[in-house]
């Protein structure tokens, strides 16, 4: 069976339609109505928006977008199924895409973890846009260490919690890192995402690709400041023991706004562990 095309006046309803969010089904109906056969219509569709974007890239010089973790939809399930535990969706944003996510972690875990990482802290490096590698940065005050995946109980544990949530291959994470802040420490604003234009680039995404995603889940209260920030839509997410902040980033570019920081903590210390999700495996 060929492919049926839709017309420029179809084509364009949908992708209006799609751009200002409208539900499948309402984007659906009218094709339905018309006697398509589902299928064909849901095909019609996909490739009209496809289409559309990859023009706009192409118009706009924008990388292409590629496919990120999408663990909730607008308006979907509260409680969302992480395998082994529920865990709550608090708020949900879409530009950026972000959701703060309640009761990730048990009390136990974060207490755990913490004590595992403290033994090992070192001054928390940026990376070195000439080379790939570390560098201590006036950028990032913190201390952290990093697990390699599943590299005690506890990591396995959380690593697959993450995967199941995500439904994001568990090969495609990176180890857990977690980083204590003092206070006055803080994370200037930065994007998570490897900058394609710098050499050092080359070299980490030889090894699975872009990050697409990023977990930080907050192993304590602050008790003043630490909230993790999303300056480009003036957003704030505190920092509350067990839960986390996710977001996407569909291509390496400032218009996913997901320019983000880690706030100066003020009263008290910060703890945090971040997982950060790949396009592809990483070992
Ligand atoms: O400390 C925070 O809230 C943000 C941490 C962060 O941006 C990172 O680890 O990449
Ligand atoms: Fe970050």
């Amino acid at each position: 069976m060929s492919v049926r095309q839709l017309s420029t006046a179809q084509e364009a309803r949908v992708v209006e339609q799609a751009m200002a969010g409208a539900d499948p089904d309402t984007v659906l109906r009218p094709l339905l109505d018309a006697g398509w056969d589902e299928q064909a219509a849901i095909d019609a569709v996909q490739a009209a928006v496809t289409r559309f974007i990859e023009r706009n890239a192409q118009q706009t010089g924008l990388p292409l977008p590629v496919p990120v973790p999408v663990p909730a939809e607008p308006n979907g399930a509260s409680v969302l199924d992480a395998g082994d535990r529920p865990v709550q969706v608090l708020a949900s944003l879409m530009l950026p895409r972000v959701l703060v996510l309640g009761g990730l972690l048990a009390d136990e875990e974060c207490d755990a973890l913490i004590e595992l990482a403290r033994a090992r802290l070192r001054r928390s490096t940026t990376v070195d846009p000439a080379t790939g590698g570390d560098q201590v940065h006036a950028d990032r005050t913190s201390r952290g260490t990093y697990f390699t995946r599943g590299e005690n109980a506890l990591c396995a544990r959380i690593d697959a919690r993450i995967a199941r949530l995500l439904d994001w291959p568990l090969d495609h994470g990176e180890g857990l890192q977690v980083l204590q802040y003092p206070p006055g420490a803080e994370y200037r604003p930065h994007h998570d995402y490897f900058h394609p234009a710098e050499p050092g680039s080359r070299v980490l995404l030889q090894r699975g690709g872009q990050r697409v995603a990023t977990v930080v889940m907050y192993l304590n209260t602050p008790r003043r400041g630490g909230a993790t920030t999303f300056p480009d839509v003036h957003m704030e997410v505190a920092a509350v023991k067990g839960n986390a902040v996710f977001f996407s980033y569909d291509r390496a570019h400032p218009m996913t706004r997901t320019l983000h920081a880690g706030a100066p903590v003020l009263e008290g210390e910060k703890w945090i562990a971040t997982k950060w999700l790949r396009e592809r495996r990483h070992d």
